[in-house]
């Protein structure tokens, strides 16, 4: 059995093609409805000669409880010793964070690569060295062990010696805001791409992949910046590879994305000759040229293509994803278009909870509603305090800040980052509005105590980077609150250095309770409202000094709040409040019973 062949390989006498539906289905609970998606969706696939089980369908990253197999685990010493003696990918990964370590250790384990990740951040490597994960991420701590123990994947801040001896070279480095303008701050880049230039080996080809989210023409720049810097016989090529991978489900999203785009360099004479060939149909591995065989630049584009061809087949026969060739510009816009399009949903959703919330709707309804319809889809419809994270906020910004500088405007993505900081804002001032209640005057939040539950942008994640949470407690310290916060991932050390010292962090969702005279809901992790479900209305209310909750990811239903003694606020949705909860019962059971 060769299993490396099942997935690098086309078909050959060791393995055979099995339509999908005649496969054991040992793990379909296991991967839940993406993995039932993607057997819908994908007619055949590569196995081992004689078994009906596809090594990788049982849900990479964990090998299969039942058969025992993954994409990742050679289940024999002959299979492993197939593996070791091919010969591997050798992969180096510049830049070890969210992206930089999720994509290493998944293309080690799924692509049958050598990586080393690389990072000048000497801490962070030591920590990786010695087995300790930098980053909280579901699924990725086992897979790095794996991978290490396995030989497949190590650890460096010796960047020339990486670049040395990589055939792909990959630049996962931040692309933060810069400053005061919006744009994507492209030192990090820069500065990895002149060190690069400078360590790549002569003679010899190497493929530089630029991963990091970037402003269109950077792949240009990147090119011209590794071009002054490498010795004269370097032979090398840049390609873009945005990642759209979440964190949370980054592991899961790496091996299943729901499409691979690979930005090549084209000649702009062929493209107008060739490209509406390809137009009409989903581009597929191979189906796109780009340079004419008889042009300068053949050969490093052909190794271009071949080698991110070898590289994402086993992740696309795994998963079943279209890989699709565009050129440079097109694969770094579709990065900033796809997260521009999916912080607009957010903020729709968004501004039609404050619309039900005035016309006594309840938005959980409408966008159950809305969802159906196809076009629209019933995901990232999910109102909340606004969206945040290293991404949706920065990306909108640095894409609205091109446009504007290439004279098109987006209006539309200015009008979403505009809407998106106002309702920040806008959560904080209806917490502060919780805690003095009828007076409505804000100096009366001076020295009140307001229980945190959730401090990172989303749940599933340490990070708290642009994370709504930290912006809307900032704005309640400014009001002269107390804030008292619980987050079960967060780090308290960088919270302080973003907070300073005027918010407690404690260590339970109790504790964040214990004297509020709020208790605020500001990430939806299910460890939240376990806790607060296991105290119940009673022991809740015990340790408050109030009774008031302002659930900004509406965590439990409006009704769950009735006769509670509670006033329960919620996103878009009617409030229960402690002493009237009684003319509220109707309305919101009436809204849950149309849901079902
Ligand atoms: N976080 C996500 O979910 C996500 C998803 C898709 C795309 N992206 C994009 O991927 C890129 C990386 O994001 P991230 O969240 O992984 O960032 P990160 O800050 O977590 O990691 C970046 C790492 O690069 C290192 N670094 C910087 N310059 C370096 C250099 N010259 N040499 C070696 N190491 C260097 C830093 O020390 C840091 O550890 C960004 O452009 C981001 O927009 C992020
Ligand atoms: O229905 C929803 C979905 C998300 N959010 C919020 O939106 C923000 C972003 O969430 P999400 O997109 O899940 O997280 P990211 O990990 O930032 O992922 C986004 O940003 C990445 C970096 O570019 C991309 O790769 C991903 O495709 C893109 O989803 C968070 O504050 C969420 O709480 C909601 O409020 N409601």
């Amino acid at each position: 059995m060769d299993l490396l062949l099942a997935f690098s390989l086309p078909i050959t006498s060791s393995v055979q093609r099995v339509p999908v539906s005649s496969l054991r289905a040992c793990c379909a609970e296991r991967t839940g409805p993406r993995f039932r998606g993607l057997y819908q969706t994908t007619r055949h696939v590569a196995v081992p000669r004689g078994e009906r089980h596809a090594p990788g369908f049982c849900g990479a990253p964990a090998p299969c409880a039942s058969c025992g197999l993954s994409s990742l685990k050679l289940s024999s010493g002959a299979q492993r010793s197939t593996r070791e003696d091919a010969v591997l990918l050798r992969v180096a990964m510049i830049g070890t964070g969210y992206v930089g370590l999720v994509s290493g250790a998944c293309f080690a384990d799924a692509a049958h690569c050598c990586v080393v990740c690389v990072d000048s951040n000497a801490q962070k490597i030591d920590a990786l060295k010695r087995g300790e994960m930098p980053i909280f991420e579901p699924g990725l701590a086992d897979l790095v062990r794996r991978n290490v123990q396995e030989g497949r994947l190590s650890f460096s801040t010796d960047l020339a010696a990486a670049v040395r001896d990589a055939q792909i070279v990959f630049i996962a480095v931040g692309t933060p805001s810069r400053r005061g303008d919006g744009h994507a701050d492209l030192s990090y880049v820069f500065r990895a791409a002149e060190a690069i230039g400078k360590s790549l080996r002569s003679p010899g080809f190497t493929l530089i992949v630029n991963k990091s989210t970037v402003p269109v023409g950077t792949a240009r720049r990147v090119r011209e910046l590794v071009q002054r810097n490498c010795a004269p016989g370097a032979s090398f090529e840049v390609v873009s590879n945005p990642e759209f991978l979440r964190q949370g489900t980054a592991v899961q999203d790496f091996m299943y994305p729901e499409r691979v785009v690979i930005g090549m360099w084209e000649n702009r004479f062929q493209r107008q000759h060739e490209c509406t060939a390809f137009r009409s149909a989903p581009l597929h591995l191979h189906e796109r040229r780009f340079v004419a065989d008889t042009e300068p630049g053949f050969d490093t584009r052909k190794n271009a293509q071949t080698l991110m061809t070898q590289l994402y087949t086993p992740i696309a026969r795994i998963s079943g994803a279209p890989v699709l060739f565009t050129n440079v510009e097109e694969a770094e816009l579709v990065k900033y278009a796809a997260n521009a399009f999916l912080a607009m949903k957010l903020e729709f959703a968004n501004e039609i909870a404050d619309l039900c919330e005035v016309a006594g709707a309840d938005i959980s309804v409408v966008t159950h509603a809305i969802g159906l319809d196809a076009r629209i889809g019933p995901d990232y419809l999910q109102a909340g305090p606004g969206f945040g994270g290293s991404c949706l906020p920065k990306d909108t910004r640095a894409l609205a800040r091109i446009a504007q500088e290439l004279w098109r405007p987006c209006r539309l993505v200015e009008t979403v980052i505009e809407g998106n900081e106002a309702r920040k804002r806008r959560i904080a001032q209806r917490i502060a509005l919780a805690v003095v209640g009828n007076s409505a005057d804000m100096n009366h939040v001076y020295g009140r105590c307001i229980g945190v539950l959730g401090l990172t942008f989303k749940a599933h994640t340490d990070d708290t980077r642009d994370s709504p949470a930290v912006f809307i407690v900032r704005e309640l310290v400014e009001l002269g609150a107390k804030v008292r916060a619980y987050d079960p991932q967060a780090n308290h050390r960088e919270v302080h250095q973003i907070l300073g010292e005027d918010v407690e962090l404690v260590c339970s969702a109790q504790e964040a309770a214990r004297g509020a005279d709020v208790l605020a809901v500001l990430t939806e992790w299910p460890e939240i409202r376990q806790a607060c479900d296991a105290l119940g209305p009673e022991g809740l209310g015990s340790l408050m000094r109030h009774r008031v909750i302002f659930d900004a990811r509406n965590l439990w239903r409006p009704e769950d709040w009735l006769h509670s003694g509670f006033t329960y606020h919620s996103i878009g949705r009617p409030t229960i409040y402690a002493d009237t909860a009684a003319s509220f019962a109707d309305a919101s059971v009436h809204t849950t019973q149309r849901l079902r």
